[in-house]
């Protein structure tokens, strides 16, 4: 039997206003615990909550971004469920009637293009935080969390594999950076997702029935924990049995998936519209302010990089991955005044290598924008070869430095004078008479022979080009 996979995320985007949705108390990370949580993220009676306008303003700023349909009126509904951390008893979310609905985002997945349906995106407050490793026999409860605005962003079932899940999630991650509404932290659990997974005979146009995998926050668990949740249905339906609907946790250090909660005992939220809260009401007014604050979004982006710089889809893809390596690149290629292909090359092969061997975004590049230039315009001007230049981005991340100064000090400068190379190609070819023989009799191969002991008898600086033109005239 041939199966396929369906899976539709629910992702949460905490948005990076400076005060929670509710209340006036900061969202900042780190705190002290309870140092951050007021009466009314406490839950306290008598106190009401007031909405945050920044908030709904990144929530249309979201659903702007990806064509959604934003709701003139939408409604906040109270979604009750008991947790030690849950001071009110319920979480104020949005329900029948979101904020952003409608959208959709494209993808490309091995070369092929997607769109993917986005249903909802709705404003809702987050919970406290549950401490269990510090207190013995006691949980501790940090309410700094509780209150802070989430965008739950939620697509259709129309992905069919861990990768096309993976790709989508790292899409949405960076789209809400490039809006600079949400700061994509993943470690702090800025945005985490909720893996929905179920499996169906190929041909079946029903779906199978789907368990949830909760809370996953990082990409590589994101397809570690659905392809091992793919294989463990597979697995019950070839065996006769059924899969039931349940929620389940993605365990990191087993690699496995493990019930939390069947439907039978899933909670029963009693959704009813909080009365605390007035219905939320968007002018168009307030679309076109928002609309107008809209950056220039990744996808678009990435055709311009095409047209402008010429770059293949698969370059322009990568450097329009984040906003900051897509304004690192503009500003090589701007202070370079050169070969936006050769830009793209040191950023995307050299500089990356290093950023990777040093587990570093970017952000962190120990080489600025502007250093990166000067190095290229090096190569450009012919002042140092290709090879060379790999040797000094080495320096200059190592030890830090312009590249004009390792240059100068290292002596690293091409040998582009004529009489200089040919002096020492002359001493080469009297020094390996053999070698000579051979290559004229024929044995063409030997060719390289003689570039190697020209390049290292000037320590790599020859410039390439000359050296193979004046060796060919020679050698004959
Ligand atoms: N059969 C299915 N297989 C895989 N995914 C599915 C299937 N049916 C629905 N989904 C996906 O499951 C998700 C359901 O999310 P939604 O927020 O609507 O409800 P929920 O998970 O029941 O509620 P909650 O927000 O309380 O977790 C969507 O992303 C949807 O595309
Ligand atoms: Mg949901
Ligand atoms: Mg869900």
């Amino acid at each position: 039997m041939e199966w396929e996979t369906v899976i539709g995320l629910e992702i949460h985007a905490q948005l990076a206003t400076r005060s929670k949705i509710f209340s006036g108390a900061p969202t900042a990370y780190g705190a002290e615990p309870n140092t951050q949580a007021c009466a009314i993220d406490l839950g306290l009676p008598g106190v009401l909550p007031v909405l945050n306008r920044e908030a709904v303003r990144m929530a249309v700023k979201f659903g702007l971004a990806i064509g959604a349909e934003i709701a003139p009126v939408s409604v906040f509904a109270r979604k009750n469920y008991f947790y030690p951390d849950l001071p009110k008893g319920y979480q104020i979310s949005q329900y029948d009637l979101p904020v952003v609905a409608r959208g959709k985002l494209s993808i490309n997945v091995d070369g092929k293009a997607l769109t993917i349906g986005i249903t909802r995106a709705h404003l809702e407050e987050d919970a406290g935080k549950s401490l269990h490793e510090d207190f013995h026999g006691y949980t501790g409860i940090d309410l700094n969390r509780a209150g802070t605005p989430l965008l739950e962003i939620v697509s259709e079932p129309d992905l069919r594999s861990a990768k096309e899940a993976v790709a989508y999630m790292k899409k949405l991650h960076a789209l809400v950076r490039y809006l600079e509404i949400c700061d994509g932290n993943m470690q702090e659990g800025s945005f985490r997702c909720d893996a929905n997974v179920s499996v169906r005979p190929k041909g079946q146009t029903k779906f199978g029935t789907r368990a949830e995998i909760k809370n996953l926050n990082s990409f590589r668990f994101v397809e570690k924990a659905i392809n091992h949740e793919i294989a463990r249905q597979i697995e019950i339906l070839e065996g006769g049995g059924e899969v039931i609907q349940e929620t389940r946790l993605y365990d990191s250090v087993k690699d496995e998936t493990r019930s939390m909660r069947s439907k039978e005992e899933a909670n029963d939220y009693r959704y009813f519209p909080d009365p605390d809260l007035l219905p939320l009401e968007i002018s168009s007014g307030f679309i076109e302010e928002v609309k107008a604050t809209l950056p220039e979004l990744p996808d678009a982006k990435r055709d311009r990089f095409k047209a402008q710089y010429g770059l293949s889809d698969y370059d322009a893809e990568v450097l329009t991955a984040s906003r900051e390596m897509a304004d690192f690149y503009e500003t090589v290629v701007r202070e370079a005044a050169g070969d936006p292909k050769l830009c793209a090359n040191w950023v995307m092969v050299e500089l990356s290598g290093l950023l990777n061997k040093d587990g570093l975004e970017i952000t962190a590049s120990k080489i600025d924008a502007a250093g990166l230039a000067s190095l290229v315009r090096r190569i450009a001007d012919a002042t140092i070869s290709g090879k060379i230049a790999k040797q000094v981005l080495e320096t200059m991340w190592n030890e830090g430095g312009s590249a004009d100064d390792i240059i100068e000090r290292q002596g690293l400068k091409q040998i582009t004078d004529t009489g200089a190379i040919e002096s020492i190609i002359d001493q080469i070819i009297a020094a390996n008479p053999e070698q000579l023989a051979q290559y004229r009799a024929g044995k063409d191969k030997l060719f390289g022979f003689f570039v190697g002991q020209a390049m290292k008898a000037t320590q790599g600086k020859a410039n390439p080009a000359q050296l193979n033109e004046l060796l060919k005239k020679k050698l004959q």
